[in-house]
């Protein structure tokens, strides 16, 4: 069996955490030969109903799940962590913006970031969820220096799930069948999702571009570019509480990935740090297309990039830049 894994999963008492715990603590994550120990992190008000999610993960009578340490500390919380899934942060309601919550949301990531420093193993993984993902997770990072920034990611796979979903129920295959398919950018309204390089495998067994088995350019800049776009908004509209159940199933897809490696013919999205890949500023926490291999990700590179694209690629780049400002601004408050 393998040395346990501590995996730190913040706002735990949250309802991504309810959906998300599970998962990783049945090895649908890290393996089914992982043991793990839990850390979970929450507010001292939370202390009661964390307290509750612990008993129900007792009974799920897991042989993987080793312990469950329930704390209010982050000193406890980070303490020789393996990997971090930082979703604890306020999430967005009806007619705001992600980025709306920057003002509350920041300090947290700035708190969590000098933890991950301070108690965290320097090999540690970090995964940002809360919002704004991207910038949380830049802000996170840069509290941590002495942890490398390629450990650093956020999450922008839901979008690429949730872009998948669409091409498959428009050309009536499974998600399966959808593959290279690419977010770029912001976790916002801003994103790119691009099937530029996108392959769709059809029924009848015959693998085509995307934009051949749609046959339908309107749709793909009119319908399905917006409907990703806003589809965080469209279930917050509908649910009236944001997305749970597709977040952690995204969260699970993200840390799969990272850990065991992308199919060959296939790649996901992950916001990560940009090394100037395809024109974007060095430094910027933005979504590409990666692949994963020995726990590495690295962007895909040599994606032909139109003038179309570049706009919408630039477009949200602005909008992180901003965030990016406005984040620094309030951590230095
Ligand atoms: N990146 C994505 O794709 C994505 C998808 C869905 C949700 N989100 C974001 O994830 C975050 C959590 O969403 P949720 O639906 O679970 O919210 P929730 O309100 O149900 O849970 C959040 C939990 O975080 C806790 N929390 C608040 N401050 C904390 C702190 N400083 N330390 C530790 N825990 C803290 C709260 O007490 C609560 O239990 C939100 O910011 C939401 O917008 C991101
Ligand atoms: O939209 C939100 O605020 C929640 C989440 O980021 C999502 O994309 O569903």
């Amino acid at each position: 069996m393998a040395e346990t894994l501590r995996v730190l999963v913040t706002g735990a008492a949250g309802q991504i955490g309810y959906s998300l715990l599970y998962s990783i603590a049945n090895g649908d994550v890290f393996g089914k030969d992982q043991p793990i120990i839990l850390h979970l992190l929450d507010i001292t008000p939370a202390l009661g109903a964390l307290g509750g999610v612990k008993l129900e993960l007792e009974d799920c009578s897991l042989p993987l799940l080793r312990d469950v340490v329930c704390t209010d500390q982050e000193a406890v919380a980070f303490k020789d962590i393996d990997i971090a899934v930082l979703v604890g942060a306020m999430p967005r309601k009806e007619g705001m913006e992600r980025k709306d919550l920057l003002a509350a949301n920041v300090r947290i990531f700035k708190s969590q970031g000098t933890a991950l420093e301070t108690h965290a193993k320097k090999t540690v993984k970090v995964l940002v969820v809360g919002n704004p993902a991207n910038t949380n997770c830049l802000i996170a990072s840069k509290y941590a220096p002495s942890i490398p920034a390629e450990n650093f990611s956020c999450l922008t796979r839901l979008d690429h799930n949730r872009a998948k979903g669409q091409v498959a129920l428009k050309t009536g295959v499974t998600a399966a069948q959808v593959r290279k398919v690419t977010i770029w950018g912001n976790h916002s309204s801003t994103q790119f999702p691009d099937l530029r390089h996108a392959e769709v495998t059809l029924a009848t067994g015959e693998t085509k571009s995307a934009y051949d088995a749609i046959q339908d350019e309107n749709w793909i800049k009119n319908t399905f570019i917006p409907v990703v776009q806003k589809r965080g908004a469209a279930i917050i509209a509908a649910r009236k509480l944001s997305s749970a159940m597709s977040a952690a199933k995204a969260i699970c897809d993200h840390l799969r990935d990272w850990w065991f490696g992308t199919p060959e013919n296939d790649w996901v999205s992950m916001g990560v740090i940009s090394d100037g890949s395809y024109g974007v500023e060095k430094g910027l926490l933005y979504s590409f297309p990666v692949k994963c291999s020995n726990k590495t990700w690295t962007i895909v590179q040599g994606l032909e990039i139109n003038d179309w694209a570049r706009d919408l690629m630039n477009k949200t780049a602005q909008e992180l830049v901003e965030e990016r400002n406005d984040a620094l601004e309030a951590c230095n408050k």
